[in-house]
């Protein structure tokens, strides 16, 4: 690890604590008002106004040139839609080299069909084994068998106040844990205490001293509030309000009985699992292991540090994604830089341990784009090449021979986080042996413009009335997503205010994914 890793490695760690923070927040506190991100401006028009047009007049050739001048007659308005081009369906067990997945560039796989294909290649891959670790380490994995109760819970008739056991009906006679009648002072602090063995049985008449979590003695009926007693001067007990039989005890197996199921596997660790898991008796879980994740850097033009400068720009990705990757409860082995050189990207990647390679960059056609060459070389089935989804669309999810996983996420920054969201996230789900989360759709409360064929994703930010979609959406920008709380699945054609859409929750924003425990 270089120190510039160190270094990554600190700021990740930051912002993961900035990540859970925000967590416990249903929205990020820093979401600006969307009418200012939004409409600030001529600056603030959606960079897709140019980008679609672009696009629509060669949408069926990703790789192709776009030098046609940009018109508003390539955009297409919800009202104008026509039904969708079908794109093929997924490409499955296609090599590097071509196939069926490989080979229609000027397609690619249909938005949901790659999702689809991620996360069932992703539940096919050799089940990671499952093994016990201890409690302290298994937060954020998930049950690999369900949660059974290791004993009773309570495990004993425990007595909810402090106060005095009783039996029948009063007044009771005071006595001491051991069955000494007792007056007076000695009576208030000779009681039975939370964590001492069981006492010799309470015959009707009499009462004894009790703390709450104490063991309630056998034939006890009832245990009376401290403040709802007196004791007098003859060592007798009198309640002031009425006592109903079995007040103020927790009987053994109120929680649940020995054996009973209380969690399914497939349950996420969380703090209160943990707590679950030790009252019932648990050690350690038997639990799913975290993927591992190895994230590449490729570009010879990106700065770590300081302004951009003389055609060099900073890495935005090196310090989003492995963050963004520890939210979906993966271990993120390192992060490392790499030049354009196509050899140390293959041995990079062949000699990766890792479950899933994550690379950046170098996903298209270009003199120094070295994925595609790389994945033939390493002989590679390619599983998804191309996603018609915009940002994103040259993303590519492969299987290497040694049956682990590589996601090559576009160079454009909003354009992989389109990729994560679409070809690790599903995979990365799967191979921790987390359920994805329901989908959900929200009306959009502005419209859309849309791609002719392709998906849009858009950062929007969530309001009582539906999401706003947020300007700065352009595959190169991140202020978009920087101020969004999710993205808007925009479907071919664009989509009309009001009209419902589905949302893929950031996960900084979706509290109950769990995402915040690593
Ligand atoms: N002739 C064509 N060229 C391109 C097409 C096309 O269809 N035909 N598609 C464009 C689209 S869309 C995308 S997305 C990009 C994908 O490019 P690559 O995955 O090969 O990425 P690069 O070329 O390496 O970089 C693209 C862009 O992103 C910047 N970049 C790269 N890494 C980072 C980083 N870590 N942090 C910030 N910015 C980064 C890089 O400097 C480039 O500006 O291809 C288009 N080209
Ligand atoms: O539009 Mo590219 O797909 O920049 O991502």
């Amino acid at each position: 690890m270089t120190a510039q890793d160190r270094e990554v490695e600190g700021v990740e760690d930051a912002l993961a604590l900035v990540a859970r923070d925000q967590a416990r927040a249903h929205r990020p506190p820093h979401v600006p008002d969307p009418a200012h991100a939004t409409r600030t401006g001529h600056d603030a028009r959606d960079p897709y106004d140019v980008e679609a047009a672009h696009d629509a007049r060669a949408p069926h050739d990703a790789h192709g040139s776009h030098d046609t001048p940009a018109s508003h007659d390539d955009l297409v308005s919800r009202d104008a839609r026509t039904a969708p081009a079908q794109p093929p369906g997924p490409g499955d067990g296609g090599t590097a080299g071509g196939g069926p997945a490989a080979g229609d560039r000027r397609h690619g796989t249909a938005w949901a069909d790659a999702r689809a294909v991620a996360g069932s290649s992703g539940r096919a891959a050799p089940a990671a084994r499952a093994r016990h670790v201890p409690l302290a380490h298994a937060l954020g994995e998930v049950l690999a068998e369900p949660l059974a109760a290791l004993t009773d819970l309570p495990s004993f008739d425990t007595s909810a106040m402090d106060g005095w056991a009783v039996a029948g009906p009063g007044p009771w006679a005071v006595r001491t844990p051991e069955g000494t009648p007792v007056r007076g002072d000695a009576a208030e602090r000779s009681g039975i205490l939370a964590g001492h063995g069981e006492s010799v049985p309470l015959p009707d008449g009499a009462a004894v001293r009790i703390a709450t979590g104490a063991r309630v003695p056998p034939e006890a009926t009832a245990v009376i509030r401290s403040e709802h007693a007196r004791t007098d001067d003859t060592g007798h007990l009198h309640a002031e309000r009425p006592v109903v039989p079995g007040q103020d005890i927790r009987s053994r197996g109120q929680e649940c009985r020995s054996g009973e199921p209380l969690l399914p596997a497939g349950a996420l660790v969380t703090p209160a699992v943990l707590g679950l898991a030790a009252a019932a008796g648990y050690d350690a879980l038997l639990t799913v292991p975290r993927p591992t994740v190895e994230v590449l850097v490729l570009g010879d033009e990106l700065l770590t540090e300081g302004l951009p400068r003389d055609g060099f720009i900073r890495d935005a990705l090196g310090p989003m994604l492995a963050p963004w990757l520890r939210t979906l409860g993966v271990d993120v082995v390192a992060t490392h830089r790499i030049g354009d050189d196509e050899d140390d990207l293959y041995r990079a990647v062949t000699e990766s341990k890792a479950d899933l390679v994550i690379t950046t960059g170098g996903t298209a056609g270009g003199p120094v784009d070295h994925v595609h060459p790389v994945l033939r070389a390493a002989d590679a089935a390619l599983l998804v090449d191309g996603v018609t989804v915009r940002p994103g669309h040259p993303m590519v999810l492969a299987r290497l021979p040694s049956g682990r996983h590589l996601v090559g996420l576009p160079g454009n920054p909003l354009a992989a986080v389109s990729g994560l969201l679409t070809l690790a996230e599903p995979l990365l789900r799967a191979l921790a042996g987390r359920p994805a989360p329901p989908p959900y759709r929200v009306p959009l409360r502005d419209e859309v413009q849309g791609h002719p064929h392709d998906t849009r994703l858009v950062p929007v930010v969530h309001r009582d009335d539906g999401v706003v979609p947020l300007h700065f959406n352009g595959p190169a920008m991140l202020r978009g997503i920087a101020a969004a709380d999710g993205l808007a699945v925009i479907p071919p054609g664009g989509a009309r205010p009001g009209e419902d859409v589905d949302v893929l929750d950031l996960p900084w924003t979706a509290s109950t994914d769990g995402g915040c425990f690593t």
